[in-house]
């Protein structure tokens, strides 16, 4: 595929949209063909499994289950917006991806990140990002943010407790170690533009 693929990751609030944003819009002014997009999301079909994951009702939820649906969002969106931009040469930044699976239900959930390496396996048939940016933040520095976030609505993951998101974290930190050529960490509790400009300059170095 010619187009080159991002992902941004990181625990709750950690301002991996805030700076996506700044990012694209930058990355835009320089004339360069970008799509931005998010996990579970991106498109109509990955957007209702969304819904369905994320509601809060939903509190039966079997932790397979979840895997399983996370797993079929990123195939939808892989197959009907991802793969086609990267085939037309373009630059795809995308907010979450297989790493999500893999700290979230892999690490914090305990399903294992060998197994839902796994799932994924199929879900993703050989596509990876060539870089990832993790934002790291601490927990109780990300959940504060969110709770602040006027507008931004709470969802069934968010409602977790603090044990698991500080697994989370370390699922990340262990991901981080395990894939150094493609994993770079940013220090996500800095001030938002700090953050902006190393996640634009680490960008930068890939598209050289
Ligand atoms: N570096 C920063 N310092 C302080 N606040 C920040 C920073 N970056 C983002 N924020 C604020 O934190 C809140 C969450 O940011 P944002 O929605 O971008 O995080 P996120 O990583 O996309 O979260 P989630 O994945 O949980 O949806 C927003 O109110 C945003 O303005
Ligand atoms: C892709 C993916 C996501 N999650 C979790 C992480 C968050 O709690 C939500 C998504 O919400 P956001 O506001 O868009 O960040 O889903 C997960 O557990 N596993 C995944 O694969």
């Amino acid at each position: 595929m010619a187009g080159l693929f991002i992902t941004i990751e990181g625990p709750e609030g950690a301002g991996k949209t805030t700076v996506l944003d700044r990012v694209v819009n930058e990355l835009r002014k320089q004339g360069l063909d970008i799509v931005q997009t998010r996990e579970p999301g991106g498109i109509a079909i990955a957007e209702q499994i969304r819904s369905v994951i994320l509601n809060k009702e939903n509190t039966a939820m079997d932790a397979r289950t979840e895997a399983l649906l996370y797993a079929a969002a990123r195939r939808q969106h892989l197959a009907e917006k991802v793969m086609p931009a990267l085939e037309r040469g373009a630059i795809v930044l995308c907010d979450r991806f297989v790493d999500s699976s893999l700290a979230y239900q892999g690490y914090a959930r305990g399903l294992g990140m060998e197994e839902v390496g796994s799932i994924n396996a199929f879900a993703i048939d050989g596509v990876m990002p060539e870089l990832t940016l993790l934002f790291d933040v601490r927990p109780e520095v990300g959940l504060a943010r969110i709770h602040h976030h006027d507008g931004r609505e709470v969802n069934r993951l968010d409602l977790e407790d603090l044990s698991f998101h500080e697994k989370v974290r370390e699922g990340y930190i262990k991901l981080a170690d395990l894939n150094k050529d493609r994993i770079v960490i940013i220090d996500a509790e800095q001030e938002e533009g700090h953050v902006f400009l190393e996640t634009l300059a680490e960008i930068e170095k890939v598209l050289r």
